[in-house]
């Protein structure tokens, strides 16, 4: 069990700068002093002697016979050890990622959980799937009868039902060069196991983003995005080059490697270009879709209603591929459109193999008077195609910003054409008035959406700090939120039974709950939708857990902007929000350490869910101050543009102004701040500690912008930097060889720029492996405290990317950054 594990936290390689620099204790060592509180989980710490003890610790450890891991000493030990057992607690707390419906023979239905765990051990999410019948028999309404036990799916990459819910698609992706595996699952056994050859194509993909998989509705043929198979690479004998049929003998020969092929960035290296495939599930045989060629990356396919003749359609997304490709990890703002292909089997081949279909023509772009297209979904009559754009970020250059929902109708005879007409269903909301739907920010869309009218669209979408369940007709446009109004709490809809809604909710401080929506018109009133609790085996956490969050509180806070004098858009001057998670029991007099959470991006959102590492957090006695400046989404599309040309400092003045919020509600001690926040979130922690030196107690950067001058040469996203920096002439300026001049603007809006201020102690941790934001920039700015004399601690990670977000690094990120706050801001 997870909760057993010893981890060894010396495993990484770790650098302790500068905990053994003796220099007078500023006015941030003088808080530490301060004899620390009590906590209910055997605290451990140390009084004001123990700072200079520890120097001296340090200085005989190694003549010492006990030998502490890299890092530790007997202190931290202690405090490590003490901590950890809290942390694998909240670590082993499930999340519920993915339900689907089935109708069964009797009455009810059926359904099916995807839920996943860190198995820290193994250093992998733990898949498993919980199944249960949910019976309408009961008088309160609905009954969720759950299987005793889960199943554990491993090494499953993808689990697709079948539209009669008779058959379950299950991938395998292979890690290492060995076939991709495709199972057909029938209610009792595998009916069919494929394996797919290197040569036909490598991975399928499963990354939420070019990932596509869809059955046809007669279930025979399933398409799908995999990686395109690897190109040949040349061969080299002790003889030189050796030609493609050449005669040479066999020995003494190695590949070279060929020529370098830009890739999508972070999260993709190593990913080869994504290329349609379609499998014949009567007989296996695989065939790529032609036609489309190495100009465009594709993803997000599905299949067009049938139509009278024998050929079959796919509609799926394409980005643009023979140019420079930018990052497009939490990047919206890449071009792409809707296009139309025809399949390469036909009706009449089908139920027998080696027969090809007619020569395929190239595909048909549906989208062309847009920037920006994606999540094609079909209404159930096939009449209508609905579809997201994020062309306001496409357009504007902000990574992120407000979608609009689409639709074409879908009335081709034979061969769709380019010129159908694009009808707006939600357009972009610029400013939301108070209390009103922000705009569409939707992340993702449930395969079968749609309830039984047919033109009613279920969608889980952002609305300021909270994720809600809206719904969506798409004839008139009308967007209803349906999610319990009146809470502050975050929903998300996992499937569609019926008429009724599978969701979950959590908060910060409640773990995620299964709730079962129904859909009630009252005879006078309007239509609305009533919720009911589902008791599950999997919202059951650890009675420590539970006892711990059952005396943290939250709410949300408007926070009004600072300094309205600015040339600012209505939309760019309404009040943003902050999340505020605190102790039910604090007292007015003596508050609980603050610590402050930023959210990277900077367009992206903190949401009112759960989060395991800032329950922890909390959990520790600490106050969470987590701040949704200007720019994050959820507000309307004038508050996310009012950010970009102004980094480094209006989102700066909007976390001042939300701690100075708090601090004059009496809710926090401006002694006992700390700060945290990862990429963007790490720019503004490391901005913060330079600006305002005095503020902050302790500090914590997660794969910081440290250095945008630095960054822009090594990123992915070379154009994120101009964006953010230069707003929207950032567009036009953008240029692969940087001027001085530019260089100088990017260096000006830095945190590198006020390190000579900083003397907060920080904690900087690191992925090797990001693309996003080169560890040189945070190592770069970590060596810079270090020469200043500030306290300083790097732990680098070396197999992770941007999120270090692998199941140990995660742990030990979190567990240094809990031993960090307690260290200096307790
Ligand atoms: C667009 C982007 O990736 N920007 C980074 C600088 C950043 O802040 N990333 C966010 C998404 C993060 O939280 O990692």
């Amino acid at each position: 069990m997870t909760n057993n594990i010893f981890l060894p936290l010396a495993a990484k390689h770790t650098y302790f700068i500068g905990s053994v620099l003796l220099r007078p204790f500023s006015s941030v060592e003088n808080r530490l002093l301060k004899q620390p509180k009590s906590l209910s989980y055997r605290p451990i710490w140390l009084n004001s002697r123990s700072f200079s003890v520890f120097s001296t610790m340090n200085n005989v450890r190694a003549g010492s016979s006990k030998e502490f891991p890299l890092g530790l000493d007997a202190r931290t030990e202690e405090e490590y050890s003490s901590q950890s057992s809290l942390l694998q607690d909240f670590t082993s707390i499930p999340t519920i990622d993915k339900a689907w419906t089935f109708t069964s023979d009797g009455e009810g239905s059926q359904g099916m959980f995807s839920i996943s765990q860190p198995n820290l051990l193994a250093n992998k999410k733990r898949r498993y799937i919980l199944s249960c019948h949910i019976s309408k028999e009961s008088t309160d309404g609905v009954d969720f009868l759950w299987a005793a036990f889960p199943i554990e799916m491993s090494n499953v990459s993808l689990m697709i039902p079948s539209p009669s819910g008779s058959k379950l698609l299950v991938v395998r992706n292979p890690e290492n060069d060995s076939p991709t595996k495709f199972e057909i699952w029938g209610q009792s056994l595998v009916e069919k196991e494929f394996l797919v050859p290197t040569s036909v194509h490598g991975s399928v993909y499963s990354d939420g983003w070019f990932e596509g998989i869809s059955w046809n509705n007669d279930e025979t043929l399933i398409a799908y995005v995999a990686e395109e198979p690897a190109p040949s690479k040349p061969t080299f004998t002790t003889f030189g080059y050796k030609k493609e049929n050449s005669t040479d003998k066999e020995c003494g020969k190695w590949k070279g490697q060929g020529d370098w092929e830009e890739e999508w960035g972070e999260t993709y290296a190593g990913k080869r270009q994504p290329a349609l495939f379609i499998i014949n599930v009567n007989s296996g045989e695989v065939r790529p879709v032609e036609g489309i060629g190495k100009s465009l990356s594709v993803g997000q396919v599905v299949w067009a209603p049938s139509t009278e003749g024998l050929q079959q359609y796919l509609v799926f997304v394409g980005w643009p591929s023979d140019t420079r490709k930018l990052g497009i990890k939490y990047c919206y703002n890449r071009p792409c459109a809707l296009y139309a292909v025809r399949a390469p089997f036909s009706k009449s081949d089908i139920h027998q193999s080696g027969t090809h279909a007619a020569d395929n023509v190239s595909p048909t772009k549906l989208t062309q008077s847009l920037s920006s297209a994606y999540f094609p979904r079909f209404s159930p009559d096939g009449k209508l195609l609905l579809f997201l754009s994020a062309r306001s970020s496409v357009d504007s250059w902000a990574h992120s910003a407000t979608g609009s929902l689409h639709r074409i109708d879908w009335s081709f005879n034979g061969k769709p054409t380019p010129d159908a007409k694009i009808i707006d269903v939600v357009p972009v909301v610029m400013c939301p008035e108070d209390g009103c739907f922000p705009g569409l920010y939707c992340y993702s869309v449930p395969s079968r959406p749609w309830i039984s009218d047919g033109s009613t669209m279920i969608l889980s979408s952002i609305w300021g700090s909270a994720q809600v369940i809206i719904s969506v007709n798409v004839i008139s446009g009308n967007v209803s939120r349906i999610s319990l109004g009146d809470s502050s709490f975050s929903w998300n809809v996992l499937a569609l039974d019926g008429d009724n809604i599978i969701a979950v909710c959590s908060s910060p401080v409640d773990v995620p709950a299964i709730k079962y929506g129904s859909f009630v018109r009252k005879a006078s009133a309007e239509a609305s939708w009533s919720w009911l609790d589902v008791s599950s085996p999997i919202s059951r956490c650890s009675e420590k857990v539970t006892s711990l969050l059952s005396s943290r509180q939250f709410s949300i806070m408007r926070i009004p902007v600072r300094d309205i004098s600015e040339n600012l858009t209505k939309g760019a001057g309404k009040p943003y929000e902050a999340i505020f998670v605190s102790s039910k029991s604090q007292s007015r007099n003596v508050c609980d350490p603050l610590i402050v959470v930023l959210h990277g991006g900077p367009h992206s959102v903190s949401l009112s869910s759960f989060s395991t590492s800032l329950a922890f957090l909390s959990s520790l006695g600490y106050s969470l101050l987590i701040v949704n400046y200007r720019g994050s989404l959820g507000f309307g599309e004038e508050a996310v543009q009012s950010l970009p040309g102004k980094i480094g400092s209006q989102d700066v003045n909007d976390v001042l102004a939300a701690i100075d919020h708090v601090i004059e509600k009496g809710l926090a001690d401006p002694s006992k701040i700390a700060v945290l926040g990862g990429s963007h979130g790490g720019f503004l922690t490391t901005h913060l500690i330079g600006q305002a030196p005095d503020k902050f107690a302790a500090a914590v950067a997660r794969n910081p912008v440290c250095n945008l001058a630095l960054m822009v040469g090594t990123s992915d996203i070379p154009d994120w930097c101009y964006a953010e920096t230069f707003g929207y002439k950032g567009k036009s300026s953008f240029t692969e060889a940087t001027s001085v001049e530019h260089l100088e603007a990017f260096y000006r809006k830095s945190p590198i720029s006020h390190v000579s201020k900083v003397r907060t102690p920080t904690l900087v941790l690191l992925g090797a492996k990001d693309l996003r934001v080169p560890m040189s920039t945070g190592l770069q700015y970590a060596r810079a405290l270090k020469e200043k004399g500030v306290e300083v601690k790097v732990i680098v990670f070396p197999e992770d990317t941007h999120a270090i977000d692998r199941p140990q690094s995660d742990f030990e990120s979190f567990l240094n950054i809990g031993v960090w706050f307690k260290k200096y801001c307790k």
